[in-house]
């Protein structure tokens, strides 16, 4: 479960302060897939840092499978994101010197000894569809394979929460399509919990709940049936 408790946050910025998200309360059960909408500049991403640890909030709480974020300090925060927490960015963010299974080991690294990195990075490139482009450099991979490896990499370490900040946002909508599939696929297949951003209603409509995020507040909306 994921849960946020008159969490507010702002930005100093040229010594002004601007309140980004004001008093935000809501809980995520786990296992859920959730969308993320509200216009440009709204707080959306600011909303999945927090959730995944990555910004400091200036009140409230922030709770990840019972764990205080809000209190916990930068190891425990790595320790943290590396177990549970798999991320997916608009700008696929691939190391471009590495290939592409070499991007996928990189969060094991840490982890696991090198056999076993391996035959898990391969695994999860497979299960993204791309065994046949284990050793292409991004520079050689389209943009959506190039997403899918991003995707193989936030599902390596088998993450219970992965955090989709507009995955397809640089996708032509046939290829995103096939990103969201995937997504899709995991959720129903692990029982994954997956926090989508996204600006396209169709894309969002396909989750269970929908977070709106709008002049700081968040509105939690229930979708009775998924549109699949
Ligand atoms: N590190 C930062 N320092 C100062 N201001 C920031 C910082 N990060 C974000 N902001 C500001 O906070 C606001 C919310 O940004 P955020 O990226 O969360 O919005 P968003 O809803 O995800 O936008 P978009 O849909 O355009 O990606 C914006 O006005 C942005 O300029």
């Amino acid at each position: 479960m994921i849960k946020l408790k008159s969490v507010s946050k702002s930005y100093r910025t040229g010594g002004e302060e601007t309140e980004i998200l004001k008093d935000v309360s809501l809980e995520i059960d786990k296992g859920k897939y959730v969308s993320i909408t509200g216009p440009s500049g709204s707080g959306k991403s600011t909303l999945l840092h927090i959730i995944g640890g990555l910004e400091p909030i200036n009140s409230g709480e922030v709770w990840v499978d019972g764990q205080p974020v809000h209190t916990m300090k930068d190891n425990a925060l790595a320790k943290l994101r590396l177990k549970k927490i798999g991320y997916v960015f608009q700008q696929f963010q691939l190391l471009s010197t590495a290939t592409a299974l070499e991007n996928v080991m990189m969060p094991l690294l840490t982890m696991f000894s090198s056999p076993q990195i391996k035959k898990d990075a391969e695994e999860a490139l497979t299960r993204v569809g791309l065994a046949h482009r284990l050793n292409h450099l991004p520079s050689k991979l389209s943009g959506g394979e190039q997403q899918r490896v991003a995707l193989a990499r936030a599902l390596v370490t088998k993450p219970e929460i992965i955090l989709a900040d507009e995955p397809t946002g640089n996708l032509d909508s046939e290829t995103g399509k096939t990103i969201i599939n995937l997504l899709e696929k995991i959720h129903d297949e692990d029982g994954v919990t997956v926090i989508l951003i996204t600006h396209d209603p169709e894309l969002a409509q396909r989750a269970e709940e929908s977070i709106h995020v709008l002049d700081g507040r968040v509105e939690l909306k229930p979708y009775k049936v998924a549109i699949r």
